[in-house]
C-alpha cells in the first residue's frame, strides 16, 4: 500500500519480539524444554526464530507440522500449556535489544512521541518481559495478543492499542505509524490504514515494502517526531 508522508506523526506503536528485542534464545529454549518431555527433537534457535510472529500457539502447530510430529489440537493444546510455563519461568535470561534499541527508544521519545506496543507475544509475558528490561517506563500501553478479541493480523489488534492510546483511527485521521518485521506486521497496518515501517533484523529483510518504508535503524524515524518537527520550523 501507498500513503501520503505526513511531516509529523504523533506516535509510533512497534512490534516486540524480532523488531525491538531477540527473543528467540528464550522462546527456543522455552520450545525445547516442552519438546524434550514428550521425547521431541531439540531445536536451533535459528530454525525456532523463523516460525516467531504468529503467536505461540501458530508457532508449536507450524513448526509440529513441518516437523512432521503430531499437530492435532489436543497434542498442540497441551504443547502450549507447558510452553507457556516454560516461558514464564524464563522470560528473558537470554533475550536482548537489537543495536541501538533502547537509545533509539529513549530518543524517539525525546523527539515527542508517544510509543505503544501491538505484539503476538501473550499478554502477561508481555508485561512480565517490559518490566525486566525496564521498556515500562516508556510505553503507554502494549497489548499482547490474548488481550483482544482478534489478534494480529487482523487489523483490530493495533486499533486496539491506539484507542487505549486515546490515538486518532479511521480513514485520513491516523497521525501514527507501526513499526514490525514481518509480513504479518506490514498486513495488520494495511489492513488498519496506517503507515507502516520495517526494521532491518528480525524477519525484517524478508518483508517487501518501497525503500521510505525500510529503517537502518529506529532513529531513522526521529525525523517525524512532534518536537523534532517544531524545532526545525
Ligand atoms: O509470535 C509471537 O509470539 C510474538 O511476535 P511479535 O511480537 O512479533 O508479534
Ligand atoms: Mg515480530
Amino acid at each position: 500500500m501507498t500513503f501520503a508522508r505526513p511531516a509529523t506523526y504523533s506516535a509510533l506503536i512497534f512490534d516486540l519480539d524480532g523488531t525491538l528485542i531477540n527473543s528467540a534464545p528464550d522462546i527456543a529454549a522455552a520450545v525445547n524444554r516442552t519438546f524434550a518431555l514428550r521425547g521431541w527433537p531439540e531445536l536451533e534457535t535459528d530454525y525456532v526464530e523463523a516460525f516467531i510472529g504468529n503467536g505461540p500457539r501458530r508457532l508449536l502447530y507450524d513448526m509440529l507440522s513441518d516437523l512432521g510430529l503430531p499437530c492435532d489440537d489436543a497434542t498442540v493444546t497441551a504443547a502450549l500449556d507447558g510452553y507457556i510455563r516454560n516461558y514464564t519461568e524464563h522470560p528473558a535470561d537470554r533475550t536482548r535489544f537489537y543495536d541501538h534499541v533502547l537509545d533509539d527508544l529513549v530518543a524517539l521519545r525525546d523527539a515527542g512521541f508517544r510509543l505503544g506496543i501491538c505484539t503476538n507475544k501473550p499478554h502477561a509475558l508481555t508485561q512480565s518481559i517490559l518490566e525486566v528490561l525496564g521498556l515500562d517506563v516508556l510505553f503507554e500501553a502494549a497489548l499482547g495478543a490474548d488481550a483482544v478479541p482478534a489478534c494480529k493480523p487482523d487489523p483490530r489488534h493495533l486499533i486496539a492499542v491506539a484507542e487505549a492510546m486515546r490515538l486518532p483511527v479511521g480513514e485520513g485521521a491516523v497521525n501514527w505509524a507501526y513499526v514490525g518485521d514481518t509480513a504479518v506486521d506490514q498486513a495488520t497496518a494495511d489492513a488498519a490504514g496506517v503507515p507502516f515501517f520495517v526494521v532491518p533484523w528480525g524477519g525484517g529483510s524478508l518483508v517487501d515494502v518501497p525503500a521510505h518504508q525500510r529503517l537502518s535503524r529506529l532513529a531513522d524515524l526521529v525525523q517525524f517526531g512532534p518536537r523534532t518537527a517544531t524545532a526545525v520550523e
